[in-house]
């Protein structure tokens, strides 16, 4: 049934739903549009609804043709308790989607989507706003209008909303909202959200298009924290030189290290043309179902000790309790020695999803979709800063151990 959203617009049918909120296929005085009406509990929150109205400038000021355009933020509605963001409709599907549906692009494909949401950042990071939940539910998909086979647009979407709903009454100072398979090493040590975060998100973005797979992803909230902090991504077989130096650079641990935004898209516009007429990535199923035989993951540093300490990890909360904020405990000796909820990729049944792999995405996506808490506080800090001083993380990949000094950069708007 139609509903009136402020006194302009109407929603029609859910278009999708998210951690934050559900998107409604809407009308506005200028035609259709899309409309994501925040979850009731956030919208009730008074603080948030001052910071969506705090916001309003920075988001409705955001133009580029690879960035999904806020048109307005309805807040008050019909019952006085809608928050809402206008946008323009998208009409094609989401990334994930597209990726579920190819399993790997091919890297032209990969790249070029890549290339265009960089140059969206770039305008963004240039106006202060960083992102902080890049990947590939954010990414939509434009079909061409002239329907001539052309590649459809990406644009980037969600900009502005980790920034909104993070911090709520219920999480405290010093949240922050992410995605692990997503999340920056510095996130996770606890540092503030800068561009680099969304450059590392976008390029585990890339890898995921061309692998099938996120470079860290796999087993509980914990482990892949971890991972981020401490793994050094693995080589793709069949990534060309070039474009394999743009995405080690930008999965650096060290946020100074990787590229800016307009670099990024400026090196893989350049890479482009090299990638012409290559197929997808053979480097077996990420699903299993065409795999002669584990593993088709490819090779993972050697593991190093077991760490004293790791980065605090997710509790079992049912999806319902959800929250954009989650309870973090210490891992249990279990989970330290990778067992069944551990660190490692474990062997998968016949036909069961590899973790980390487009599918099993889709299905934890189900399970564990929202936008989670990384624990930014003392206990953080403590945990990770703790176990790599302590030589918890001496393996190979200590060469790429993060700083715990800020980068330099410019601090953007966190
Ligand atoms: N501007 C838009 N036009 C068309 N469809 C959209 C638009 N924005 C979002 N959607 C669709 O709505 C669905 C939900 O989007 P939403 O941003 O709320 O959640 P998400 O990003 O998938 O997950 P989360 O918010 O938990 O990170 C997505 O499937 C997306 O395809």
């Amino acid at each position: 049934m139609a509903r009136n959203i402020g006194s302009q617009y109407t929603t029609h049918r859910v278009l999708g739903r998210g951690s934050a909120g559900t998107v409604w296929l809407g009308e506005g005085p200028q035609g259709p549009v899309a409309i994501k009406l925040l979850r009731e509990d956030l919208a009730t929150d008074p603080e948030l609804a001052e910071r969506f109205a705090h916001e309003r400038h920075a988001l409705l000021g955001l133009e580029h043709p690879h960035i999904v355009g806020v048109r307005d933020l309805v807040i008050g509605g019909e019952d006085g308790q809608d928050l809402a963001l206008v946008m323009d409709l998208v009409r094609g599907p989401d990334l994930r989607t597209h990726l579920e549906r190819e399993r790997r692009l091919a890297p032209h494909e990969a790249v070029a989507i890549t290339a265009q949401i960089a140059a969206g950042l770039s305008v963004a990071h240039a106006a202060g706003i960083v992102h902080r939940d890049i990947k590939p539910e954010n990414i939509l998909l434009e079909p061409a209008a002239d329907g001539t086979g052309t590649p459809p647009t990406a644009l980037l979407t969600d900009f502005g909303v980790a920034k909104l709903i993070d911090e709520p009454r219920h999480g405290g100072k010093g949240g922050v909202v992410g995605t692990p398979d997503y999340v920056a090493p510095e996130i996770v040590e606890g540092l503030p959200p800068r561009a680099a975060v969304d450059i590392y998100a976008l390029v585990t973005v890339l890898y995921e298009l061309l692998a099938g797979f996120t470079p860290f992803g796999g087993g509980h909230t914990g482990a892949v924290l971890r991972r981020q902090v401490t793994e050094t991504a693995a080589r793709l077989p069949g990534v060309p030189d070039p474009l394999w130096e743009v995405l080690q650079q930008c999965l650096a641990k060290a946020p100074a290290s990787r590229l800016r935004a307009a670099e990024l898209a400026s090196r893989l516009r350049e890479i482009l043309p090299s990638l012409e007429g290559l197929p997808p990535l053979d480097i077996g199923d990420p699903d299993g179902a065409d795999e002669p035989q584990e593993p088709a993951d490819p090779p993972r540093p050697a593991p190093g000790p077991l760490p004293a300490a790791v980065p605090l990890v997710r509790a079992d909360i049912p999806d319902d309790e959800r929250a954009t904020h989650t309870r973090m405990r210490v891992p249990d000796a279990e989970e330290l020695a990778g067992g069944a909820h551990g660190t490692a990729r474990t062997p998968r049944a016949p036909g069961q999803a590899r973790a980390g792999s487009a599918r099993h995405a889709a299905a934890a996506r189900r399970k564990r979709r929202l936008a989670i808490t990384v624990a930014a506080g003392v206990l953080a800090v403590v945990a990770v800063g703790g176990w790599l001083l302590t030589g918890g993380g001496d393996d190979d990949s200590n060469s790429h151990r993060p700083p715990h000094t800020t980068t330099g950069e410019p601090a953007l708007a966190p």
